[in-house]
């Protein structure tokens, strides 16, 4: 469903956040995305929505080439990708439910939603997306009343709301405490087994990425310097991703499997 072909990305200042990368991504995988900081995970993702704009290069979605779209044909495929920030990107004084709502959005005429007029199939289908992160409770409190936690899961089923065919996770729990960020990603692999929907997912720390990956992509330097089931992971191969021996500090912990 993406396909990356010798694509990459220099910003205007010169650094080259990609260089040369081949990649393709099949429908349904869960994949995670590792690196150093500043090894490109962030540029990867998000050249993917074109929140970044890759220099050279053909970059597929559902066999197009985006990096040829204009801006209708943009904001159409956006709509298609549901996005989950670090920091959750929530509207904080609306309701966890006009949040999860704005998920409708590109579906929705600007005059409807400016009014605030959901259709009831919306309502229903928002309320759904936050039962199946466990949070339907919350639909009515102010979305900064919420945890941290369950602020990400807001963002989730905003992105449910979506009906979304692509993910795109950048460090969904950078910002949560070891057992709050293994319900997030518990709930993303559910959802990637439920919906067989594909997620691609940057994460910093090396046991959660062996836990929860089926496919594990390593990246040094904006290239790609590894790219393989999780199960053939060893400490070895994330060395040499890293380039110098593990520290406690890649490892979260807390694992309750
Ligand atoms: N807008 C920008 N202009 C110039 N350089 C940038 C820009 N955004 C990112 N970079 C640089 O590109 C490189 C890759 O950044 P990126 O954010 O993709 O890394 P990352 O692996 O996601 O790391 P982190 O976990 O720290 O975000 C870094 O060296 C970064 O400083």
């Amino acid at each position: 469903m993406i396909e990356f072909k010798n694509v990459s990305l220099v910003y205007p200042n010169g650094h080259q956040g990609l260089k040369n990368i081949n990649l393709k991504i099949n429908e349904g995988e869960f994949v995670v995305v590792v690196g150093l900081s500043g090894a490109g995970k962030s540029t990867l993702i998000r050249s993917i929505n074109q929140l970044v704009k890759p220099t050279s290069g053909e970059l597929y979605f559902d066999g197009e080439d985006t990096l040829k779209f204009n801006e209708r044909q943009l904001r159409k495929m956006r709509t298609k990708i549901g996005m989950i920030f670090q920091n959750y990107n929530l509207v904080r004084r609306m309701s966890v439910l006009r949040n999860v709502l704005s998920g409708v959005l590109g579906r929705t005429s600007t005059l409807r939603s400016m009014l605030g007029l959901f259709r009831q199939e919306d309502i229903q289908l928002a309320m759904e997306s936050l039962r199946r992160v466990g949070i339907e409770d919350k639909a009515y409190s102010r979305a900064d009343q919420l945890s941290g936690g369950q602020q990400q899961r807001v963002s989730i089923a905003r992105a449910l709301t979506q009906k979304p065919k692509l993910i795109l996770a950048d460090e969904p729990v950078a910002s949560l405490d070891p057992p709050t960020s293994h319900q997030v990603m518990k709930d993303l692999k559910r959802i990637n087994r439920e919906d067989k929907l594909t997620i691609i997912v940057n994460l910093h720390f090396i046991d959660m990425a062996m836990e929860y990956a089926d496919r594990i992509i390593g990246m040094r330097a904006g290239e790609i310097v590894f790219d393989g089931p999780a199960e053939e992971v060893t400490e070895k191969t994330f060395e040499e991703i890293y380039g110098r021996p593990i520290k406690e500090d890649d490892l979260l912990g807390g694992a309750d499997s």
